[in-house]
């Protein structure tokens, strides 16, 4: 055995890892891609929050929501993506939204009145 093969295991030789390696760093780029275009879309949704909290909107549309799920289906089905996968990423994605939507509009809730305010 050459020093060379000792330090792989019988079945990946340097063509496998640096293919392997290869597809991993292209991973890692879409992982990080995938990370910024999130935190983008909650910057929108974080304003979207902040506007119907101030305008007494409520926090979900689930027509919206409809419309956004039938679209994304018909776009991972052209792209070769499962679309029950998309739809489950998507619903998600959208359930953190409303939380942070309920969250904003009952910070943005008047203070609750101390016990026997009001009262003469
Ligand atoms: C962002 C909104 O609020 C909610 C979150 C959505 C989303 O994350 O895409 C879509 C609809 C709403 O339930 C919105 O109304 O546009």
């Amino acid at each position: 055995m050459t020093s060379r093969e000792s330090d792989a295991t019988p079945s990946t030789d340097d063509s496998v890892r640096a293919e392997l390696g290869a597809l991993r760093d292209s991973i890692d780029n879409i992982d990080a891609a995938v990370v910024h275009m999130l935190a983008e879309r909650f910057k929108c949704t974080q304003r979207v929050g902040r506007l119907k909290a101030d305008h007494q909107l409520p926090p979900a549309d689930p027509a919206r929501e409809a419309r956004q799920i039938a679209r994304l289906r018909e776009l991972a089905h052209d792209a070769k993506l499962d679309p029950a996968f998309a739809e489950k990423l998507l619903n998600f994605i959208i359930a953190e939204v409303i939380r942070h939507h309920e969250q904003i509009a009952s910070d943005s809730l008047p203070p609750d009145e101390p016990p026997g305010a009001g009262v003469r």
